[in-house]
């Protein structure tokens, strides 16, 4: 499939890869075929020196110059006239890639609640196979924030020689207590939908709302809705801060479906570096290519100082922050701060 974008001189190509060999998990279950939908922006050069390879986030898709647009477009930072671009919906996601309502081979009918348990490994894992078969033997900078922090840090680990940089934004080599707990109350607010468990696409729908709402405290800091939400009148209900967190849940809702939200809140749980590889450390310390990690003063979810942790635990790593009240998102915000700290990271290396 191939799409003209939006965008006057952006070639953007969005396309489905199959792979027909089995996927085998960290969990021990296996996913016989999968598919994976990419878009990619930009040409790959002479020697294939300049692929920019994108993870998104939880809710993320594949076109990343649409959320990342001030980022990746022309004149960019990352701007598809100079680097090959490639972003790819990640597995469990409904945005083109196999998820919990896409057809299981082995009985015919949607995974709904069979769809098996993903790790942020397991993500790596299928992204691999990707670039395997579009053959990108370098790939010059990784970059992910927040999930796909966590997944762009596990392929870190096991791409070795054939990537030079990875920028991890937002994001840990192991999520905290704090990060399940907020994702547990989320799982708890879907649950809590009577639909839950009906084998339906719409399943949880109501439930994820809240679980979204929910999600938004965790992803911005106090100050930003006191900046963004506060009354000028004398009010005793209907306040704009409500109305805000419940737009914000219809708002995910009429784009995601709560299976797949269920199955990546638990792959982030999941996220541990360190996993059957001696230990967190140990498993920084393997990866090969030069780190720059990105916290944000005001991030409440993925602190900052799990960041510096990452850029001080790997070979050759830098720490930049950006500051912002906007808290975690930033890092899908603050594209001016983000442009700096990128220029730098690469002047300096
Ligand atoms: C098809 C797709 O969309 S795919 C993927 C796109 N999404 C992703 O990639 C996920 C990552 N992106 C995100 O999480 C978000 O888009 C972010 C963080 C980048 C920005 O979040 P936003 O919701 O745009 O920002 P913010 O928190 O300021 O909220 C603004 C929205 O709330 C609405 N809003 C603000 N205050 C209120 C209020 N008091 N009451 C009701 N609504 C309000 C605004 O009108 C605006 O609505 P809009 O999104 O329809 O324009
Ligand atoms: N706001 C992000 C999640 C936080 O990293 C998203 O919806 O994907």
């Amino acid at each position: 499939m191939n799409l003209i974008s939006a965008f006057a001189d952006l070639t953007m190509t969005t396309e489905i890869f199959e792979s027909v060999d089995p996927l085998h998990l960290e969990s021990g279950e296996v996913i016989k075929q999968f598919q994976i939908a990419y878009t990619t922006y930009g040409q790959l050069n002479s020697d294939r020196s300049n692929v920019i390879w994108v993870v998104h986030a939880l809710t993320g898709d594949s076109k990343a110059a649409e959320w990342w647009n001030g980022l990746i477009g022309e004149d960019k930072f990352f701007d598809p006239a100079n680097h090959f671009i490639i972003c790819a919906n990640l597995l469990g996601s409904n945005y083109g890639s196999t998820n919990p309502l896409s057809i299981n081979p082995e009985s015919g009918k949607p995974y709904y609640y069979d769809f098996p348990q993903l790790t942020p490994r397991d993500l790596a894992l299928s992204l691999e196979r990707l670039r395997n078969y579009l053959q990108l033997d370098q790939i010059h900078t990784l970059i992910g924030g927040s999930l796909g922090g966590q997944v762009a840090l596990e392929w870190s680990v096991t791409l070795g020689q054939r990537l030079k940089n990875a920028v991890i934004l937002a994001s840990t080599a192991k999520s905290s207590p704090w990060v399940i707990g907020f994702n547990e109350t989320q799982r708890m607010a879907i649950e809590s939908d009577c639909t839950w468990g009906e084998k339906r696409e719409d399943a949880g729908l109501k439930g994820l709302e809240t679980a979204r709402a929910i999600a938004m405290l965790s992803y911005r800091h106090p100050a930003d809705l006191r900046i963004k939400q506060s009354e000028n009148d004398e009010k005793l209900d209907g306040f704009k801060a409500s109305s805000y967190l419940r737009y914000q849940g219809q708002k995910l809702a009429k784009r995601f479906n709560a299976l797949s939200y269920w199955a990546l809140s638990k792959a982030m749980d999941s996220h541990d570096l360190g996993r059957n590889r001696g230990g967190v450390e140990a498993s920084l310390a393997q990866i090969e290519a030069r780190v720059l990690t990105v916290g944000v003063n005001s991030d409440l979810l993925f602190l900052p100082e799990e960041s510096q942790f990452i850029s001080q635990k790997v070979r050759r790593g830098t720490y930049k922050e950006i500051q912002s009240t906007a808290g975690h998102d930033a890092f899908l915000i603050e594209f001016e701060q983000l442009t700096y700290i990128l220029k730098s990271f690469y002047l300096e290396n």
